[in-house]
């Protein structure tokens, strides 16, 4: 695992502006990525503007984003994390961004690059209850507003599913590549 932005601590579940390792500030996030987490937060609203009555559509988070179910956010973190074939990531809650954050819903922007894996999501610790999408690469999961505090996970992932062609232009190593984007 690696951060852009601020250092994320998994076992002291916080944020901090220094790597404790080697004492340095992590690299910030590219311009170009923070253009991506925007442009994916606009399209997915797009989508589901055009699946609705947009009269029917909630208020998420602040006046500015009135008739917007995913509330627009800046990201000041990216959490990157290499998935070889037999890593996992257990069913957890994303909460340890500023309670600001939390409270307007601001969304968890996700990109998945290389091999496939089986995500799961829902309200309960039980496993067998979770809904289970495929995420391939080139996918972006969002989730914000009232589901931003979901339960989620990656219980497998599915080896030497990564396109050829990505894998023929990058050499990437083989395995899955996540990048996730949030506002602290
Ligand atoms: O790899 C994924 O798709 C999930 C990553 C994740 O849940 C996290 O970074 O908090
Ligand atoms: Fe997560």
């Amino acid at each position: 695992m690696m951060c852009l932005g601020k250092n994320w601590d998994p076992d002291a579940h916080m944020y901090t502006e220094l790597r404790p390792y080697d004492n340095s500030k992590p690299p910030g996030i590219p311009e170009k990525f923070s253009d991506m987490v925007k442009k994916a937060i606009q399209d997915s609203n797009e989508f589901i503007r055009g699946k609705n009555d947009s009269t029917r559509i909630l208020r998420a988070g602040p006046s500015s984003d009135e008739g917007k179910v995913v509330p627009s956010m800046s990201p000041d973190i990216c959490i990157v994390k290499f998935y070889t074939k037999t890593d996992r990531h257990g069913l957890h809650r994303d909460k340890d961004e500023s309670e600001k954050s939390l409270e307007k819903g601001l969304p968890v922007v996700s990109f998945s690059i290389g091999d496939s894996a089986e995500f799961l999501y829902g309200e309960t610790r039980a496993v067998g209850e979770a809904d289970k999408v495929i995420l391939e690469s080139g996918d972006v999961l969002i989730y914000g507003g009232k589901s931003r505090l979901i339960l989620h996970g990656v219980t497998s992932i599915l080896p030497d599913t990564a396109p050829a062609s990505l894998m023929e232009a990058t050499n990437m190593c083989l395995g899955r590549l996540n990048l996730s984007f949030r506002m602290y």
